[in-house]
Protein backbone atom coordinates (compact mmCIF):
# COMPACT_ATOMS: atom_id res chain seq x y z
CA UNK A 1 0.00 0.00 0.00
CA UNK A 2 1.29 3.53 -0.63
CA UNK A 3 2.26 5.87 1.84
CA UNK A 4 1.46 9.18 2.48
CA UNK A 5 4.34 11.76 3.27
CA UNK A 6 2.90 14.66 2.25
CA UNK A 7 0.67 15.98 5.14
CA UNK A 8 -2.30 18.82 4.71
CA UNK A 9 -2.13 22.03 6.45
CA UNK A 10 -5.35 21.15 7.99
CA UNK A 11 -3.14 17.98 9.24
CA UNK A 12 -1.53 20.25 11.79
CA UNK A 13 -3.44 20.66 14.70
CA UNK A 14 -1.64 24.17 15.44
CA UNK A 15 -2.74 25.87 11.90
CA UNK A 16 -6.36 24.70 12.15
CA UNK A 17 -7.05 26.32 15.14
CA UNK A 18 -5.13 29.09 14.54
CA UNK A 19 -7.36 29.42 11.23
CA UNK A 20 -10.47 28.73 13.32
CA UNK A 21 -9.36 31.37 15.67
CA UNK A 22 -9.12 34.17 12.64
CA UNK A 23 -11.96 33.69 11.14
CA UNK A 24 -14.31 33.45 14.25
CA UNK A 25 -12.22 36.97 15.04
CA UNK A 26 -13.85 38.31 12.13
CA UNK A 27 -17.27 36.55 12.77
CA UNK A 28 -17.26 38.02 16.38
CA UNK A 29 -16.70 41.61 15.21
CA UNK A 30 -19.84 40.91 12.93
CA UNK A 31 -21.95 39.61 15.59
CA UNK A 32 -20.99 42.86 17.82
CA UNK A 33 -22.06 45.15 15.77
CA UNK A 34 -25.66 43.20 15.22
CA UNK A 35 -26.69 43.19 18.57
CA UNK A 36 -25.26 46.67 20.08
CA UNK A 37 -28.21 48.63 19.27
CA UNK A 38 -30.53 46.51 21.50
CA UNK A 39 -29.79 47.76 24.73
CA UNK A 40 -30.84 51.22 23.58
CA UNK A 41 -34.13 50.75 22.56
CA UNK A 42 -35.61 52.58 25.02
CA UNK A 43 -32.44 55.84 24.87
CA UNK A 44 -33.74 55.20 20.88
CA UNK A 45 -37.22 55.07 21.15
CA UNK A 46 -37.47 58.67 23.85
CA UNK A 47 -37.81 61.40 22.70
CA UNK A 48 -35.02 64.43 23.42
CA UNK A 49 -32.43 64.03 26.13
CA UNK A 50 -33.00 61.11 29.05
CA UNK A 51 -31.51 61.64 32.52
CA UNK A 52 -29.67 59.08 34.15
CA UNK A 53 -29.48 59.48 38.15
CA UNK A 54 -26.86 57.67 40.71
CA UNK A 55 -29.75 55.48 41.83
CA UNK A 56 -29.84 54.28 38.46
CA UNK A 57 -33.81 55.36 37.53
CA UNK A 58 -33.79 57.40 34.71
CA UNK A 59 -36.68 59.76 33.23
CA UNK A 60 -36.86 61.82 29.89
CA UNK A 61 -35.19 65.27 30.47
CA UNK A 62 -39.36 66.49 29.73
CA UNK A 63 -40.58 65.04 32.27
CA UNK A 64 -38.34 65.88 34.76
CA UNK A 65 -38.03 69.50 34.03
CA UNK A 66 -41.94 69.71 33.99
CA UNK A 67 -42.14 67.93 37.48
CA UNK A 68 -39.66 70.55 38.72
CA UNK A 69 -41.10 73.61 36.84
CA UNK A 70 -44.94 72.44 37.96
CA UNK A 71 -44.31 72.78 41.68
CA UNK A 72 -42.19 75.64 41.32
CA UNK A 73 -45.00 77.76 39.38
CA UNK A 74 -47.28 76.85 42.46
CA UNK A 75 -45.09 77.68 44.56
CA UNK A 76 -44.85 74.63 46.45
CA UNK A 77 -41.34 74.67 45.96
CA UNK A 78 -39.76 78.00 46.53
CA UNK A 79 -36.38 77.81 44.71
CA UNK A 80 -36.53 74.85 42.00
CA UNK A 81 -32.70 73.61 42.25
CA UNK A 82 -32.88 72.74 38.10
CA UNK A 83 -33.54 74.26 34.92
CA UNK A 84 -33.30 72.81 31.20
CA UNK A 85 -28.98 74.28 31.59
CA UNK A 86 -28.57 72.56 34.46
CA UNK A 87 -29.00 69.03 32.92
CA UNK A 88 -25.64 67.67 33.37
CA UNK A 89 -23.65 65.08 35.37
CA UNK A 90 -23.24 65.41 38.78
CA UNK A 91 -26.56 68.23 38.71
CA UNK A 92 -28.57 67.90 42.00
CA UNK A 93 -32.27 67.82 41.39
CA UNK A 94 -35.39 68.11 43.89
CA UNK A 95 -38.90 67.42 42.91
CA UNK A 96 -42.19 66.97 44.82
CA UNK A 97 -44.39 64.37 43.53
CA UNK A 98 -48.06 63.24 44.75
CA UNK A 99 -48.12 59.76 45.45
CA UNK A 100 -50.73 57.85 47.42
CA UNK A 101 -52.92 61.50 47.80
CA UNK A 102 -49.47 62.01 49.38
CA UNK A 103 -46.87 64.79 48.83
CA UNK A 104 -43.21 63.14 48.72
CA UNK A 105 -39.89 65.39 48.09
CA UNK A 106 -37.31 63.57 46.33
CA UNK A 107 -33.73 64.37 45.74
CA UNK A 108 -31.51 62.74 42.95
CA UNK A 109 -28.07 63.48 41.45
CA UNK A 110 -27.49 63.28 37.60
CA UNK A 111 -25.24 60.73 36.78
CA UNK A 112 -25.53 60.99 32.75
CA UNK A 113 -27.19 62.67 30.31
CA UNK A 114 -27.97 60.93 26.62
CA UNK A 115 -29.70 62.16 23.54
CA UNK A 116 -32.60 59.96 22.70
CA UNK A 117 -34.20 59.71 19.36
CA UNK A 118 -37.64 59.61 19.78
CA UNK A 119 -38.26 56.41 17.20
CA UNK A 120 -41.34 54.61 17.11
CA UNK A 121 -41.58 51.03 18.79
CA UNK A 122 -42.66 50.47 14.87
CA UNK A 123 -39.31 52.67 13.71
CA UNK A 124 -37.19 50.74 15.98
CA UNK A 125 -38.52 47.49 14.88
CA UNK A 126 -38.52 47.94 11.34
CA UNK A 127 -34.44 49.01 11.56
CA UNK A 128 -33.67 45.70 13.63
CA UNK A 129 -34.83 43.53 11.26
CA UNK A 130 -33.30 45.41 8.56
CA UNK A 131 -30.61 43.28 9.39
CA UNK A 132 -31.83 40.77 6.21
CA UNK A 133 -33.45 43.27 4.09
CA UNK A 134 -30.99 42.77 1.55
CA UNK A 135 -30.81 39.18 1.98
CA UNK A 136 -34.11 38.03 1.54
CA UNK A 137 -35.80 40.71 -0.61
CA UNK A 138 -32.82 40.46 -2.88
CA UNK A 139 -31.82 37.23 -2.81
CA UNK A 140 -28.40 38.50 -1.88
CA UNK A 141 -27.82 35.46 0.72
CA UNK A 142 -28.95 32.72 -2.14
CA UNK A 143 -26.38 34.44 -4.51
CA UNK A 144 -23.65 34.96 -1.61
CA UNK A 145 -23.83 30.96 -1.47
CA UNK A 146 -23.44 30.17 -5.35
CA UNK A 147 -20.53 33.17 -5.37
CA UNK A 148 -19.21 31.16 -2.27
CA UNK A 149 -19.44 27.71 -4.03
CA UNK A 150 -17.97 29.33 -7.37
CA UNK A 151 -15.52 32.11 -6.40
CA UNK A 152 -14.15 30.41 -3.65
CA UNK A 153 -13.41 31.26 -0.05
CA UNK A 154 -10.76 33.79 -0.28
CA UNK A 155 -12.88 36.21 -2.62
CA UNK A 156 -16.03 35.85 -0.69
CA UNK A 157 -14.71 36.09 2.62
CA UNK A 158 -13.01 39.54 2.05
CA UNK A 159 -15.84 41.14 -0.17
CA UNK A 160 -18.32 40.01 3.05
CA UNK A 161 -16.18 41.03 5.66
CA UNK A 162 -15.49 44.79 3.56
CA UNK A 163 -19.43 45.36 3.11
CA UNK A 164 -19.87 44.54 7.20
CA UNK A 165 -17.39 47.30 7.22
CA UNK A 166 -19.18 49.63 4.92
CA UNK A 167 -22.69 49.00 6.29
CA UNK A 168 -21.53 49.90 10.01
CA UNK A 169 -19.85 52.76 8.83
CA UNK A 170 -22.75 54.28 7.39
CA UNK A 171 -25.35 53.30 10.71
CA UNK A 172 -23.11 55.30 12.65
CA UNK A 173 -23.13 58.16 10.11
CA UNK A 174 -26.96 57.99 10.14
CA UNK A 175 -26.88 57.15 13.66
CA UNK A 176 -24.29 60.34 14.50
CA UNK A 177 -26.31 63.30 12.70
CA UNK A 178 -29.27 65.30 13.07
CA UNK A 179 -31.63 65.53 10.01
CA UNK A 180 -34.42 67.26 11.51
CA UNK A 181 -37.72 66.55 9.85
CA UNK A 182 -35.93 64.86 6.52
CA UNK A 183 -37.21 61.73 4.84
CA UNK A 184 -35.97 59.34 2.88
CA UNK A 185 -37.93 56.25 1.34
CA UNK A 186 -41.24 57.52 3.09
CA UNK A 187 -39.15 57.10 6.30
CA UNK A 188 -37.74 59.30 8.75
CA UNK A 189 -34.04 60.11 7.39
CA UNK A 190 -32.22 58.86 10.39
CA UNK A 191 -33.97 55.20 10.67
CA UNK A 192 -34.19 54.66 7.00
CA UNK A 193 -30.25 55.60 6.53
CA UNK A 194 -29.33 53.43 9.81
CA UNK A 195 -31.59 50.79 8.46
CA UNK A 196 -29.73 50.73 5.16
CA UNK A 197 -26.59 50.80 6.82
CA UNK A 198 -27.56 47.40 8.72
CA UNK A 199 -29.00 45.87 5.81
CA UNK A 200 -25.60 46.53 3.69
CA UNK A 201 -23.95 45.20 6.65
CA UNK A 202 -26.18 41.97 7.76
CA UNK A 203 -26.11 41.35 3.91
CA UNK A 204 -21.80 40.97 4.87
CA UNK A 205 -22.61 39.63 7.81
CA UNK A 206 -24.53 36.74 6.79
CA UNK A 207 -22.09 35.90 3.86
CA UNK A 208 -19.35 35.73 6.06
CA UNK A 209 -21.32 32.99 8.36
CA UNK A 210 -21.81 30.70 5.49
CA UNK A 211 -18.03 31.50 4.44
CA UNK A 212 -16.86 30.74 8.08
CA UNK A 213 -18.97 27.52 8.32
CA UNK A 214 -17.34 26.35 4.55
CA UNK A 215 -14.12 27.10 6.13
CA UNK A 216 -14.50 25.08 8.96
CA UNK A 217 -15.56 22.33 7.35
CA UNK A 218 -12.39 22.47 5.17
CA UNK A 219 -10.17 22.07 8.42
CA UNK A 220 -12.10 20.29 10.21
CA UNK A 221 -14.28 17.68 8.37
CA UNK A 222 -13.29 14.18 9.90
CA UNK A 223 -11.65 15.72 12.78
CA UNK A 224 -13.38 17.83 15.86
CA UNK A 225 -16.10 19.22 13.45
CA UNK A 226 -18.72 20.31 16.19
CA UNK A 227 -16.14 21.11 18.82
CA UNK A 228 -15.03 23.63 16.31
CA UNK A 229 -18.09 24.45 14.92
CA UNK A 230 -19.12 25.14 18.61
CA UNK A 231 -16.15 26.95 19.37
CA UNK A 232 -16.79 29.58 16.30
CA UNK A 233 -20.58 30.03 17.54
CA UNK A 234 -18.98 30.87 21.40
CA UNK A 235 -16.53 33.08 20.25
CA UNK A 236 -19.58 34.96 18.11
CA UNK A 237 -21.44 34.63 21.09
CA UNK A 238 -18.65 36.78 22.72
CA UNK A 239 -19.89 39.69 20.71
CA UNK A 240 -23.37 39.30 21.31
CA UNK A 241 -22.76 39.70 24.98
CA UNK A 242 -20.23 42.50 25.15
CA UNK A 243 -22.61 44.44 22.57
CA UNK A 244 -25.59 43.74 25.19
CA UNK A 245 -23.38 44.78 27.94
CA UNK A 246 -21.68 47.72 27.42
CA UNK A 247 -23.26 49.28 24.89
CA UNK A 248 -26.08 51.34 26.77
CA UNK A 249 -22.88 52.45 29.49
CA UNK A 250 -21.03 53.61 26.98
CA UNK A 251 -23.85 55.62 24.86
CA UNK A 252 -24.71 57.25 28.66
CA UNK A 253 -20.75 57.67 29.15
CA UNK A 254 -20.39 59.39 25.51
CA UNK A 255 -23.76 60.90 25.70
CA UNK A 256 -24.91 59.46 22.48
CA UNK A 257 -26.17 56.82 21.06
CA UNK A 258 -23.82 56.54 17.96
CA UNK A 259 -20.57 55.93 19.89
CA UNK A 260 -20.99 51.77 20.92
CA UNK A 261 -21.64 52.00 17.08
CA UNK A 262 -18.46 53.70 16.05
CA UNK A 263 -16.59 50.95 18.05
CA UNK A 264 -18.05 48.22 16.27
CA UNK A 265 -16.88 49.68 13.01
CA UNK A 266 -13.51 50.41 14.50
CA UNK A 267 -13.54 46.71 15.60
CA UNK A 268 -15.26 45.39 12.20
CA UNK A 269 -12.32 46.81 10.48
CA UNK A 270 -9.40 45.10 12.93
CA UNK A 271 -11.52 41.70 11.89
CA UNK A 272 -11.19 42.87 7.83
CA UNK A 273 -7.76 42.92 8.58
CA UNK A 274 -7.55 39.51 10.29
CA UNK A 275 -9.46 38.08 7.47
CA UNK A 276 -6.64 38.81 5.33
CA UNK A 277 -3.81 37.14 7.25
CA UNK A 278 -6.72 33.94 7.25
CA UNK A 279 -6.71 34.20 3.31
CA UNK A 280 -2.62 33.59 3.47
CA UNK A 281 -3.50 30.25 5.36
CA UNK A 282 -6.13 29.48 2.99
CA UNK A 283 -3.64 29.56 0.05
CA UNK A 284 -1.36 27.21 2.04
CA UNK A 285 -3.79 24.83 2.93
CA UNK A 286 -4.55 24.40 -0.92
CA UNK A 287 -1.17 24.21 -1.87
CA UNK A 288 -0.35 21.38 0.08
CA UNK A 289 -4.00 19.39 -0.25
CA UNK A 290 -3.29 19.55 -4.16
CA UNK A 291 0.26 17.86 -3.67
CA UNK A 292 -1.43 15.26 -1.35
CA UNK A 293 -3.52 14.81 -4.07
CA UNK A 294 -0.65 14.35 -6.55
CA UNK A 295 1.07 12.29 -4.56
CA UNK A 296 -1.94 9.74 -4.01
CA UNK A 297 -2.90 10.15 -7.78
CA UNK A 298 -6.15 11.87 -7.39
CA UNK A 299 -7.71 14.23 -8.75
CA UNK A 300 -9.32 17.25 -8.02
CA UNK A 301 -13.27 17.27 -7.08
CA UNK A 302 -15.29 18.46 -9.70
CA UNK A 303 -16.58 22.33 -9.06
CA UNK A 304 -19.53 23.09 -8.08
CA UNK A 305 -22.47 23.54 -10.75
CA UNK A 306 -25.74 25.00 -10.67
CA UNK A 307 -27.49 21.97 -11.53
CA UNK A 308 -25.94 21.15 -8.12
CA UNK A 309 -28.48 22.94 -6.46
CA UNK A 310 -31.46 20.37 -7.39
CA UNK A 311 -29.82 17.70 -5.02
CA UNK A 312 -29.97 20.50 -1.95
CA UNK A 313 -33.60 21.10 -2.65
CA UNK A 314 -34.70 17.52 -3.54
CA UNK A 315 -33.89 16.58 0.32
CA UNK A 316 -36.07 16.41 3.08
CA UNK A 317 -33.98 16.37 5.63
CA UNK A 318 -32.73 19.66 4.69
CA UNK A 319 -35.83 21.45 4.41
CA UNK A 320 -36.78 20.37 7.45
CA UNK A 321 -33.23 21.87 8.98
CA UNK A 322 -34.18 25.06 6.90
CA UNK A 323 -37.22 25.36 8.99
CA UNK A 324 -36.36 24.22 12.60
CA UNK A 325 -33.47 27.21 12.00
CA UNK A 326 -36.07 29.46 10.60
CA UNK A 327 -38.32 28.55 13.95
CA UNK A 328 -35.74 28.64 16.55
CA UNK A 329 -33.50 31.32 15.61
CA UNK A 330 -37.38 33.38 15.36
CA UNK A 331 -37.95 32.62 18.98
CA UNK A 332 -34.15 33.74 20.22
CA UNK A 333 -32.34 36.77 18.27
CA UNK A 334 -35.39 38.90 17.73
CA UNK A 335 -36.33 38.27 21.31
CA UNK A 336 -32.42 39.51 22.14
CA UNK A 337 -33.92 43.02 20.58
CA UNK A 338 -36.76 43.39 22.72
CA UNK A 339 -35.11 41.37 25.73
CA UNK A 340 -33.82 44.66 27.30
CA UNK A 341 -36.83 46.70 27.08
CA UNK A 342 -38.60 44.06 28.75
CA UNK A 343 -36.23 43.36 31.60
CA UNK A 344 -37.13 46.93 32.67
CA UNK A 345 -41.20 46.91 32.10
CA UNK A 346 -42.09 43.66 33.02
CA UNK A 347 -39.14 43.10 35.88
CA UNK A 348 -38.85 46.18 36.58
CA UNK A 349 -35.05 46.00 36.79
CA UNK A 350 -33.27 49.23 36.74
CA UNK A 351 -32.11 50.42 33.15
CA UNK A 352 -28.53 50.25 33.43
CA UNK A 353 -28.65 47.17 34.92
CA UNK A 354 -31.63 45.82 32.27
CA UNK A 355 -29.05 45.05 29.45
CA UNK A 356 -26.63 42.39 31.55
CA UNK A 357 -29.50 39.96 31.86
CA UNK A 358 -30.21 39.03 28.23
CA UNK A 359 -26.37 39.69 28.32
CA UNK A 360 -26.34 36.22 30.83
CA UNK A 361 -27.75 34.39 27.12
CA UNK A 362 -24.84 34.45 24.65
CA UNK A 363 -22.31 34.01 27.95
CA UNK A 364 -23.72 31.20 29.35
CA UNK A 365 -23.50 30.14 25.82
CA UNK A 366 -19.88 30.29 25.35
CA UNK A 367 -18.96 27.50 27.62
CA UNK A 368 -21.67 25.33 26.81
CA UNK A 369 -22.30 25.79 22.50
CA UNK A 370 -18.54 24.16 22.90
CA UNK A 371 -19.10 21.24 25.35
CA UNK A 372 -22.43 20.05 23.37
CA UNK A 373 -20.34 20.43 20.37
CA UNK A 374 -17.95 17.92 21.79
CA UNK A 375 -20.28 15.89 22.86
CA UNK A 376 -21.93 15.28 19.22
CA UNK A 377 -18.67 14.76 18.23
CA UNK A 378 -17.99 12.06 20.16
CA UNK A 379 -21.46 10.47 21.40
CA UNK A 380 -23.89 11.96 18.66
CA UNK A 381 -27.29 12.17 19.71
CA UNK A 382 -27.65 15.26 17.26
CA UNK A 383 -31.53 15.49 16.47
CA UNK A 384 -32.37 14.40 20.19
CA UNK A 385 -30.41 17.50 21.34
CA UNK A 386 -32.21 19.51 18.64
CA UNK A 387 -35.31 18.41 19.93
CA UNK A 388 -34.44 18.80 24.12
CA UNK A 389 -33.27 22.36 22.71
CA UNK A 390 -36.52 23.09 21.30
CA UNK A 391 -38.38 22.17 24.24
CA UNK A 392 -36.64 24.26 26.30
CA UNK A 393 -37.04 27.48 24.10
CA UNK A 394 -40.59 27.15 24.39
CA UNK A 395 -40.97 26.14 28.19
CA UNK A 396 -38.84 29.51 28.64
CA UNK A 397 -41.21 31.87 26.43
CA UNK A 398 -44.50 30.76 28.10
CA UNK A 399 -42.64 31.63 31.49
CA UNK A 400 -41.83 35.30 29.95
CA UNK A 401 -45.75 35.77 28.85
CA UNK A 402 -47.11 34.31 32.41
CA UNK A 403 -48.14 37.70 34.08
CA UNK A 404 -46.57 36.23 37.73
CA UNK A 405 -43.41 36.15 39.05
CA UNK A 406 -42.53 39.63 37.75
CA UNK A 407 -39.10 39.11 40.06
CA UNK A 408 -35.64 39.95 38.34
CA UNK A 409 -33.84 36.66 39.70
CA UNK A 410 -36.82 34.76 38.04
CA UNK A 411 -35.81 36.49 34.54
CA UNK A 412 -32.04 35.53 35.56
CA UNK A 413 -33.02 31.83 36.21
CA UNK A 414 -35.05 31.84 32.48
CA UNK A 415 -32.46 33.70 30.85
CA UNK A 416 -30.01 31.09 32.04
CA UNK A 417 -32.26 27.99 30.69
CA UNK A 418 -32.74 29.85 27.02
CA UNK A 419 -28.74 30.12 27.04
CA UNK A 420 -29.24 26.62 27.47
CA UNK A 421 -31.49 25.96 24.77
CA UNK A 422 -29.23 28.27 22.54
CA UNK A 423 -26.28 26.11 23.48
CA UNK A 424 -28.05 22.82 22.34
CA UNK A 425 -29.72 23.21 19.10
CA UNK A 426 -26.97 25.34 17.22
CA UNK A 427 -24.34 22.89 18.42
CA UNK A 428 -25.97 20.46 17.02
CA UNK A 429 -27.86 21.68 14.02
CA UNK A 430 -24.76 23.26 12.51
CA UNK A 431 -22.66 19.71 12.24
CA UNK A 432 -25.39 17.98 11.46
CA UNK A 433 -25.74 20.07 7.76
CA UNK A 434 -22.28 18.17 6.29
CA UNK A 435 -24.39 14.95 7.20
CA UNK A 436 -27.29 16.00 4.91
CA UNK A 437 -25.25 17.22 1.89
CA UNK A 438 -22.13 17.24 0.16
CA UNK A 439 -19.03 19.44 0.62
CA UNK A 440 -19.13 21.15 -3.03
CA UNK A 441 -22.86 21.98 -2.22
CA UNK A 442 -22.26 22.84 1.17
CA UNK A 443 -21.60 26.72 0.67
CA UNK A 444 -25.12 26.95 -1.13
CA UNK A 445 -26.97 24.73 1.51
CA UNK A 446 -25.90 27.01 4.39
CA UNK A 447 -26.47 30.26 2.26
CA UNK A 448 -30.19 28.19 2.04
CA UNK A 449 -30.64 27.90 5.78
CA UNK A 450 -29.30 31.42 6.06
CA UNK A 451 -31.70 33.00 4.06
CA UNK A 452 -34.37 31.19 5.29
CA UNK A 453 -33.76 32.25 8.80
CA UNK A 454 -33.03 35.58 7.29
CA UNK A 455 -36.92 35.90 6.78
CA UNK A 456 -37.39 35.26 10.33
CA UNK A 457 -34.56 37.48 11.39
CA UNK A 458 -36.28 40.46 9.17
CA UNK A 459 -39.96 39.99 9.37
CA UNK A 460 -40.24 39.06 13.36
CA UNK A 461 -38.87 42.10 14.59
CA UNK A 462 -40.93 44.02 12.67
CA UNK A 463 -43.92 42.36 13.68
CA UNK A 464 -42.86 42.49 17.58
CA UNK A 465 -42.35 46.02 17.09
CA UNK A 466 -45.49 46.53 15.48
CA UNK A 467 -47.68 44.45 18.19
CA UNK A 468 -45.82 46.16 21.14
CA UNK A 469 -46.80 49.29 19.71
CA UNK A 470 -50.06 48.44 19.49
CA UNK A 471 -51.02 45.60 21.53
CA UNK A 472 -48.16 45.88 24.43
CA UNK A 473 -48.35 49.95 24.83
CA UNK A 474 -50.31 51.26 28.10
CA UNK A 475 -50.59 54.63 27.67
CA UNK A 476 -52.99 57.09 30.58
CA UNK A 477 -56.42 59.13 29.33
CA UNK A 478 -53.72 62.30 28.02
CA UNK A 479 -52.02 59.81 26.13
CA UNK A 480 -48.30 59.17 27.66
CA UNK A 481 -46.93 55.90 27.54
CA UNK A 482 -46.83 54.50 31.11
CA UNK A 483 -45.44 51.31 30.71
CA UNK A 484 -46.17 47.68 28.21
CA UNK A 485 -47.52 44.37 28.71
CA UNK A 486 -45.52 41.96 27.43
CA UNK A 487 -47.94 39.02 26.89
CA UNK A 488 -48.76 39.63 23.29
CA UNK A 489 -45.18 39.43 22.01
CA UNK A 490 -43.78 36.56 24.06
CA UNK A 491 -46.58 34.57 23.27
CA UNK A 492 -45.83 34.72 19.72
CA UNK A 493 -42.16 34.02 20.13
CA UNK A 494 -43.60 30.97 22.11
CA UNK A 495 -45.41 29.95 19.19
CA UNK A 496 -42.15 29.80 17.48
CA UNK A 497 -40.88 27.17 20.24
CA UNK A 498 -43.75 25.24 19.92
CA UNK A 499 -43.00 25.12 15.34
CA UNK A 500 -39.67 24.19 16.41
CA UNK A 501 -40.52 21.17 18.74
CA UNK A 502 -43.31 19.91 15.50
CA UNK A 503 -39.97 19.99 13.17
CA UNK A 504 -37.21 18.58 15.28
CA UNK A 505 -39.46 15.70 15.90
CA UNK A 506 -39.86 15.03 12.26
CA UNK A 507 -36.28 15.59 11.67
CA UNK A 508 -35.40 12.71 14.05
CA UNK A 509 -38.41 10.53 11.96
CA UNK A 510 -36.35 11.12 9.28
CA UNK A 511 -33.43 10.63 10.19
CA UNK A 512 -34.60 7.21 11.33
CA UNK A 513 -35.38 6.59 7.64
CA UNK A 514 -32.27 7.58 5.56
CA UNK A 515 -29.82 7.16 7.88
CA UNK A 516 -28.08 10.46 7.94
CA UNK A 517 -26.48 9.47 10.89
CA UNK A 518 -27.47 12.57 12.93
CA UNK A 519 -27.81 10.56 16.19
CA UNK A 520 -24.25 9.11 15.55
CA UNK A 521 -20.68 10.52 16.18
CA UNK A 522 -18.80 12.74 14.04
CA UNK A 523 -15.56 11.60 14.88
CA UNK A 524 -14.19 8.65 13.13
CA UNK A 525 -12.83 6.71 15.46
N1 LIG B 1 -27.30 38.02 15.48
C1 LIG B 1 -26.57 37.37 14.48
C2 LIG B 1 -27.44 36.61 13.55
C3 LIG B 1 -26.58 35.58 12.87
C4 LIG B 1 -27.38 34.65 12.15
C5 LIG B 1 -26.54 33.62 11.45
N2 LIG B 1 -27.16 33.34 10.20
C6 LIG B 1 -26.46 32.38 12.26
O1 LIG B 1 -27.41 31.65 12.34
N3 LIG B 1 -25.35 32.07 12.87
C7 LIG B 1 -25.21 30.93 13.73
C8 LIG B 1 -25.50 31.23 15.17
O2 LIG B 1 -25.90 30.31 15.92
O3 LIG B 1 -25.31 32.36 15.58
Amino acid sequence: MKETIQKRLSDSKTARWTALFIVSFTMMCGYFLTDVMSPLENLLTTKGQVVYFTDDTSMPADSLVAKVNYFSSEEMLSNSLLTVEQLEEGSKVQYYEMQNGAQTQTEKTISSVARGEGWSSTEYGFFSGAYGLINVFLLMLFFGGVILDKMGIRFTGMMSSGLMFMGALIKWYALSSDFGDAQLFGMDMQVALASLGFAIFGMGAEITGITASKVIVKWFAGKELALAMGLQVAMARIGTAVALAVSLPVARWMGDVSYPVLFGAILLCVGFASYMIYCVMDRKEDASAAAVRMENGETEEEGFKLSDLKLIFCSKGFWLINLLCLMFYAGVFPFLKFATKLMIYKYDVPESFAGLIPALLPFGTILLTPVFGSLYDRIGRGATLMIIGSVMLTVVHVLFALPVMNYWWFAVIVMIVLGIAFSLVPSAMWPSVPKIIPMKQLGSAYATIFYIQNIGLTMVPWLIGWVIEHFATLRNEAGVIVGYDYTAPMVIFAVFGLCAILISTLLRVEDSKKHYGLEEANMKK
